[in-house]
């Protein structure tokens, strides 16, 4: 067991984030095992992220900003939070903590991975941080909790503190006003089933004359594939034409894309690019804008499969606002202008979404995103928190299809 062996990151001050190459020549762990060396440097890696973590989700630049160096009756857990356990964080956690005397509650946020444990007195909940801190916690398979005292006034979810799930903390909303369109049943059940059919005659028919292999591309937990053009998940601009499934949309989306342009005339998109995604259950897709550059203004999702929750959040805000949105089967999502600008969107890589209070369980999920590329790689929109217009990687871009033209 490590225990108390794996280095201790926090200092005050600023945040130490340790270098974990720096392990390898550290005394103490030479006298480890490779396979136990190889754990502290895993452990090391995910406390790091944890803080980072933390203090991005936070808005502030230093430790020192959020924790506090004497100790108090709060404690903040660090690196665990609202996430693949889903509402059963908050019932582990009570467990965990109420070994101790002075337990009074937890507080979690559906929309933080880190998380609180209150006590009546500072006495108290010293007793349960030093028998808790850097210690594998049963509750959540052996973990090392990471615990740092905070000063409650500081965290608006321990002032006003949302329930877990709901959408009271909401400020701001985002409706048709805003460009989000939502539009259920736009395909029937038999439809879905005969787009899922081709989707599974396309691999079929990819393995057979691909010498045994796919073009779908593992991202994350889920599976992508690209029609039209490819994505490059490090530019977030299109990719190499080679890792398309092919350079035309396939023949099956073109019924429900013409329905797509009927459904909503302003927002006609003529769309040259398609991915499909597959999720897993406990698959998501981090937050994001799409690049305003890489693509044009409207952009449509169809959804198959298990229902899942879309969050919505404005950039930048401490604490930022979240709006949730379900995606059902056979619904069309399309977001223009401001909800396709001015917000970022996640899919939580959770197994199971709170729906009016109750637990759903998530299964298997596949969207078709349907986007226009944007071809001067420009975008002169008022929105500019989450535009790429000015951002280095797509100056260069720019540079390349100049050079390109002349
Ligand atoms: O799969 C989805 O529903 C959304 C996908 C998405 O946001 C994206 O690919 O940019
Ligand atoms: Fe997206």
């Amino acid at each position: 067991m490590l225990g108390n062996e794996v280095p201790v990151l926090s200092e005050f001050g600023d945040l130490e984030i340790i270098d974990v190459s720096d392990l390898e020549e550290s005394a103490d762990s030479r006298k480890l095992t490779r396979r136990e060396r190889a754990e502290q440097f895993r452990v090391c890696k995910r406390r790091n992220e944890a803080y980072a973590t933390m203090l991005r989700m936070e808005g502030v630049a230093s430790a020192a900003e959020l924790f506090s160096q004497q100790p108090s009756r709060t404690i903040c857990i660090v690196n665990i939070g609202y996430s693949a356990e889903g509402l059963l964080t908050v019932q582990l956690l009570e467990k965990a903590f109420s070994r101790y005397d002075g337990f009074e509650r937890v507080v979690v946020n559906i929309v933080k991975p880190y998380s609180f444990a209150i006590f009546h007195s500072t006495s108290e909940a010293q007793s349960a941080f030093a028998e808790l801190h850097d210690k594998p916690c049963p509750e959540f398979k052996n973990k090392l909790l990471v615990l740092e005292y905070v000063t409650p006034s500081i965290f608006a979810q321990l002032t006003k503190e949302p329930i877990p799930g709901s959408t009271e903390s909401i400020a701001e909303t985002l409706d048709e006003s805003r460009g989000l369109f939502y539009i259920a049943d736009f395909i029937s059940e038999q439809e879905e089933q005969t787009i899922l059919a081709y989707i599974r005659e396309d691999e079929e028919r990819e393995i057979s004359t691909n010498g045994g292999s796919d073009k779908w591309h593992r991202i994350q937990e889920r599976y992508v594939k690209h029609y039209g053009h490819s994505f490059d998940y490090q530019t977030k601009h299109v990719g190499d034409v080679a890792k398309t499934a092919s350079q035309q949309l396939p023949l099956w989306s073109q019924a429900f894309i013409e329905r797509m342009s009927e459904c909503i005339p302003a927002h006609t998109l003529e769309p040259d690019m398609l991915t499909i995604q597959r999720y897993p259950p406990g698959a998501g897709i981090s937050f994001h804008v799409d690049s305003h550059t890489a693509f044009t203004d409207t952009l449509a999702v169809l959804s198959m499969g298990t229902p899942v929750q879309m969050d919505f959040r404005k950039p930048g805000a401490h604490n930022a606002a979240l709006v949730s949105l379900d995606l059902e089967p056979r619904s069309l999502l399309l977001l223009t202008g401001e909800a396709r600008y001015a917000w970022e969107h996640a899919i939580r890589i959770r197994r199971t979404d709170l729906v009016d209070g109750a637990i759903r369980e998530r299964r298997e999920r596949w969207s078709i995103t349907i986007r226009k590329v944007n071809k001067t790689i420009e975008c002169n929109c008022k929105y500019p928190d989450l535009c790429d217009n000015d951002a280095e990687t797509v100056q260069r871009l720019r540079a390349r299809l100049e050079y390109q033209r002349d």
